[in-house]
C-alpha cells in the first residue's frame, strides 16, 4: 500500500476522505466489470467455453427457421424434408443442450464469485481502518454484502443468463440478415443504432436513480435495525412516536427513490417497443416490396427466403426486446455489485509489510499528541506521557475529558493529528497486525450467542476447554462460575444479554487472559455492578495485569487506587500524573474527583 494511503488511514478521521469506502461511483460499466473480474477471478475462468456455449445456443435457435426456408425452396421435395427435419431437430437439441450447460456453468461461476465477494467483504469489514469502521453504519456494511449482492443474484435468476444468449442470438441474426438482403438489414440496424444511442442517456439516468435508491434503502435498513435493537430503550423512554416518525421519513425516502427509477425504466421500455414495432413493419412490408420489386415474375427473394426473413426478424426482434427490457434490471444489479465492490476494494488497514510489535510487555510513549474527530474541535491537546513496560496505569477524568480517545489512539481506532505515538519503540502507523497483542476490554463487551466457554475460547482459537477452566481459576472466577446454572456451558444469549454488564466484562477479561496480550486496555463499566461481581472484576483485573502493561480507564476510586500510577485528563489535556497516594494529597483535579467519588459512595 502506498505510504500516503497508509497515512490517510491512520492520520485520523479528520484526514480520512469524506467517502470512507473506495469510491467506484464515477466509473462506467466497463471499468466496473473489469474491477469485478479482478476481484472475482472465477468470472474469467473458462470464459471462452461459456461464450462458445452462448453462441451455440443462439445459433441453434436460428438454424431451425433456415431449414424451413430450405424445405420451401426445394418445392417440398421429399428428399429434402427428411434431412431438413433432422438438421432442424439437431439444431433445436443443440440450442436446448447449450442453454442448459450455459445456465449451469454461468450460474455456478457467478454464485461462487458472489460468495467469494461476500467472504472478502466480511474480511475487509474486519481489517479496515477502525476509524472507517467506526464511521460507516454497520447496517450499511451489512446491506452491501446481503441485499445489494442479492440484486445481482435476482438479476441472474430472472434472466441475466438469457441476456447473454439473447445477445449472441442478436449478433448471429444480424449476420444472417445481412447475408439474406442487406437492403433490409440496413434499416433494421439503423433503427437499432438509434435506439441504443437514445437509450444511452436513459441508462445513465437509470444507473443514477438506482444508485440513489440503493443508498436510501440501505439508510432505511439502518433505521429499521436501530429501532429494533433500541426497542427496549424506546419503550422505556416512551419515544415510540418520535422513532416511528424518523422511520417513516426513511421508509418514504426509499419508497420515493425506488419509484423514481420507474420513469426512466418505462421510458426505456417504450422506446424499445416503438423501435421494435417500426423494425418489424419495415422488414415485413419492405421485405415483400424488395422481393417483388422489379419483376414479379422473377422475384429477388424466393418464397422460402421471405418466410425465413419473417422468422429471422422475429429472431432478431425478440432478443432485442429482451435485452432492452433487462438493461434496467442490469443497472440495478450493477449498482448492487458496485456497492459490494466498493467495500471489498477499500484498502485494508493491515500493513503487509508492517513491523511486528516486539515481544514482551509494551512500553508506550506519546510525544506532543493532539487529536480530533472528523470536522470537530481538538479533543486531545499536546499530550506527552511515557508508560513503562509492565506498568499498570489508571486514566481518570470527568466525562468527555478524553480518556477513551487516549485509548483509541493506542489501539489505532483513531489517528493522531499531530505528535508521535510509539508502542515498544515503534511508531503505531508502522506496526503490523496488533490482534491478540494489544487488546481492549470495553465497558460493555460484545459476546456472541453461545456458551461462556465458546466466548472465552475466542481469545485463542487453539486453546482447549481445560485452558478455559485454568484461566478462569487463575483470574479467581471459579466462585462466580459456580453460581451459574451450567457453569462453562451456560448460554450467554444474543449479544450476551443473558448476563449482566459486569458478568460480560468477566467473560471478556477471561477471553483477554487467554489471548495473553502484551498491552491491555480496560474500560471500566460506568453502570452499577453489584458488589460481588465488582469484587470479581477487580480480582480478575489484578491478576490480568501481572506481567503485562495495563491501562485502566477508571470511573471509580478503588480501580484508580489499585494502579501503579494515575493519569488525570481534563478538557483534553493531561493535567496530572503520579501515584494515587501522592495525587490525593495535593490540591488539584484528582483530589476533587476522589472527594466527589467518596461523597457519591457514602
Ligand atoms: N466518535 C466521536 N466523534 C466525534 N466526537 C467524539 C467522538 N467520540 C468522542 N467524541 C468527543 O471527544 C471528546 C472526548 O471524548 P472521550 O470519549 O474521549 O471522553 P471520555 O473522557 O472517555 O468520556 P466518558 O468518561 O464519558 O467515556 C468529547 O467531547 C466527545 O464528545
Amino acid at each position: 500500500m502506498l505510504p500516503a494511503v497508509r497515512m490517510i488511514l491512520w492520520r485520523g478521521s479528520a484526514a480520512v476522505s469524506t467517502e470512507l469506502l473506495a469510491e467506484l461511483r464515477g466509473i462506467g460499466p466497463r471499468r466496473l466489470v473489469a474491477t469485478a473480474v479482478r476481484v472475482s477471478p472465477q468470472l474469467r475462468q473458462g470464459l471462452a467455453v461459456t461464450l462458445l456455449l452462448a453462441l451455440l445456443a443462439g445459433a441453434g435457435r436460428i438454424i431451425a427457421p433456415l431449414t424451413v426456408q430450405h424445405v420451401i425452396d426445394s418445392g417440398l421435395d421429399p428428399d429434402t424434408v427428411g434431412p431438413s427435419i433432422a438438421v432442424g431437430s439437431a439444431a433445436i437439441l443443440l440450442a436446448g443442450g447449450s442453454s442448459l450447460l450455459l445456465n449451469r456453468r454461468l450460474q455456478s461461476r457467478v454464485e461462487s464469485a458472489l460468495a467469494g465477494l461476500r467472504r472478502a467483504g466480511l474480511r475487509r469489514v474486519h481489517d479496515m481502518a477502525a476509524s472507517t469502521a467506526d464511521r460507516v453504519p454497520s447496517a450499511d456494511l451489512v446491506t452491501r454484502l446481503t441485499s445489494d449482492l442479492d440484486q445481482v443474484t435476482t438479476f441472474l435468476q430472472g434472466g441475466g443468463i438469457q441476456f447473454l444468449t439473447n445477445t449472441a442470438q442478436l449478433l448471429i441474426a444480424t449476420g444472417i440478415l445481412l447475408v439474406y438482403g442487406w437492403q433490409l438489414a440496413v434499416p433494421v440496424l439503423l433503427i437499432t443504432v438509434l435506439l441504443l444511442a437514445a437509450m444511452t442517456r436513459t441508462q445513465r439516468l437509470i444507473a443514477r436513480r438506482f444508485d440513489r435508491a440503493r443508498r436510501d434503502v440501505s439508510a432505511m435498513q439502518s433505521a429499521v435495525a436501530e429501532s429494533v435493537l433500541g426497542g427496549p430503550l424506546i419503550r422505556a423512554t416512551g419515544t415510540q412516536a418520535r422513532t416511528r416518525a424518523r422511520l417513516d421519513v426513511a421508509v418514504d425516502r426509499s419508497r420515493d427513490s425506488l419509484i423514481g427509477t420507474l420513469n426512466p425504466l418505462h421510458a426505456n421500455a417504450s422506446m424499445g417497443e416503438l423501435a421494435i414495432s417500426t423494425m418489424t413493419v419495415t422488414v415485413l412490408l419492405g421485405g415483400v416490396w424488395f422481393a417483388l420489386a422489379g419483376s414479379p415474375a422473377t422475384p429477388r427473394l424466393s418464397p422460402g427466403e421471405v418466410v425465413a426473413m419473417v422468422f429471422l426478424v422475429t429472431f432478431f426482434v425478440r432478443p432485442l426486446q429482451f435485452v432492452v427490457q433487462s438493461l434496467g434490471e442490469a443497472q440495478n444489479a450493477l449498482t448492487g455489485w458496485r456497492r459490494a465492490l466498493e467495500l471489498v476494494t477499500t484498502p485494508s488497514a493491515l500493513l503487509p509489510d508492517g513491523v511486528a510489535l516486539p515481544a514482551g510487555p509494551v512500553g508506550v510513549v506519546l510525544t506532543g499528541v493532539s487529536a480530533r474527530y472528523a470536522g470537530g474541535p481538538p479533543v486531545l491537546r499536546d499530550v506527552s506521557v511515557r508508560i513503562e513496560p509492565g506498568e499498570h496505569v489508571a486514566v481518570v477524568g470527568r466525562t468527555g475529558s478524553g480518556k477513551s480517545t487516549f485509548a483509541k489512539l493506542l489501539t489505532r481506532r483513531l489517528g493522531a493529528e499531530a505528535g508521535r505515538i510509539e508502542l515498544s519503540g515503534v511508531p503505531v502507523e508502522r506496526l503490523g497486525d496488533l490482534a491478540g497483542r494489544v487488546v481492549i476490554v470495553p465497558q460493555d463487551p460484545f459476546l456472541f450467542d453461545g456458551t461462556i466457554a465458546h466466548n472465552v475460547l475466542l481469545g485463542r482459537a487453539s486453546s482447549s476447554r481445560a485452558d478455559v477452566s485454568r484461566i478462569l481459576r487463575r483470574l479467581g472466577l471459579q466462585e462466580w462460575l459456580a453460581t451459574l446454572p451450567e457453569g462453562l456451558d451456560t448460554a450467554v444469549g444474543v449479544r450476551g444479554e443473558g448476563l449482566s454488564i459486569g458478568e460480560r466484562q468477566l467473560v471478556a477479561l477471561a477471553r483477554t487472559a487467554l489471548a495473553d496480550p502484551d498491552l491491555v486496555i480496560f474500560d471500566e463499566a460506568t453502570s452499577g455492578i453489584d458488589p460481588a461481581t465488582d469484587a470479581a472484576v477487580q480480582r480478575a483485573l489484578t491478576s490480568l495485569t501481572e506481567g503485562r502493561t495495563t491501562i485502566s480507564i477508571a470511573h471509580r476510586m478503588p480501580t484508580a487506587a489499585s494502579a501503579d500510577r494515575v493519569l488525570v485528563f481534563a478538557d483534553g489535556e493531561l493535567v496530572q500524573s503520579g501515584s494515587h497516594d501522592v495525587l490525593v494529597a495535593e490540591p488539584g483535579p484528582y483530589a476533587a474527583l476522589v472527594t466527589a467519588w467518596t461523597q457519591r459512595a457514602s
